[in-house]
């Protein structure tokens, strides 16, 4: 479960060209939920995983992963609860290595294990088993360099490797967003089929409005710092990308008002 309350973040304080990052953003996301965070440029959706995963420090406000404040522990202390998948397939993954050994890296990253053993037959069949939960034939290429992988291949190949030591959040940040449309809804079909699989509590940021239309549990709508809409249950099953987008232009509509 993940609980931000009241969180804000506001830099440049006090000069002319101060921005209200996080406005005290209230967000609950109970454990096995899937969440998709939506809002326009500067709603504050990236300043959110960052305050969630560490990288920007919170003014005021408390983080709590399953009840337990994580406030003030640094990046590399939250990184084994907290999995991230990042907008570009390259970062991801190491590209002159195998999938196996990228898979390999991953496992140590995660366990504090060490290099004994290697690529023994035990792992190898693990990751056979892990890779198959996508359903792209990525374990049948255990020995193919990751630079010979589609884009595709390569995201989703970063999601597995990210979610391996069980992690209690998965933060989606905009991960699609570097593929073209066919690719982004197969890495988004092996997402969902891992989220699934490993029964994982997932945030996922994304423009694209189909995907939110099309997956998760809720969608969390964005704007200024703060939740300006929530759409779950049957309203979700229900929703349109017109709808949402219906939301944005409400919201665009008040600014221009209000200005
Ligand atoms: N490091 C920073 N320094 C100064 N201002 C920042 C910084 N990071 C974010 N901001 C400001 O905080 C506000 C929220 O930005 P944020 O990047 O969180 O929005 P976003 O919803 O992720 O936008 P986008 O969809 O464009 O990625 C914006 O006004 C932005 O300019």
């Amino acid at each position: 479960m993940l609980e931000v309350r009241a969180a804000r973040k506001v830099f440049y304080r006090g000069q002319p060209d101060e921005k209200i990052a996080l406005n005290g953003l209230d967000l609950t996301l109970k454990t096995g939920e899937f969440g998709v965070v939506i809002g326009s440029n500067g709603a504050g959706k990236s300043s959110m995983l960052n305050a969630i995963s560490g990288s920007l420090s919170l003014d005021s406000g408390q983080i709590l992963i399953n009840g337990d404040d994580i406030t003030a522990l640094p990046v590399h202390k939250r990184a084994t609860r907290i999995a991230r998948v990042f907008q570009d397939p390259m970062l991801g993954t190491a590209a002159s290595m195998t999938v196996a050994e990228n898979m390999l890296l991953a496992e140590l990253r995660s366990k504090k294990r060490t290099l004994r053993h290697g690529l023994n037959a035990k792992r190898l069949a693990d990751y056979r088993d892990r890779l198959a939960i996508l359903g792209l034939g990525l374990e049948e290429r255990l020995e193919t360099r990751v630079d010979l992988l589609s884009g595709g291949q390569r995201q989703s190949l970063s999601l597995i490797m990210a979610v391996g030591g069980s992690p209690d959040l998965l933060l989606l940040d905009e991960h699609t967003a570097a593929l073209d449309p066919r690719t982004a809804d197969i890495v988004m079909e092996a997402t969902v089929r891992a989220v699934d699989a490993l029964k994982l509590t997932t945030l996922m940021v994304t423009h694209n409005m189909q995907h939110a239309v099309d997956y998760g549990h809720r969608v969390i709508m964005l704007n200024a710092g703060r939740v300006h809409l929530e759409i779950g249950g049957e309203e979700k099953a229900n929703v349109t990308v017109a709808d949402l987008v219906g939301h944005f232009a409400i919201k665009t509509d008040s600014m221009l008002l209000a200005s």
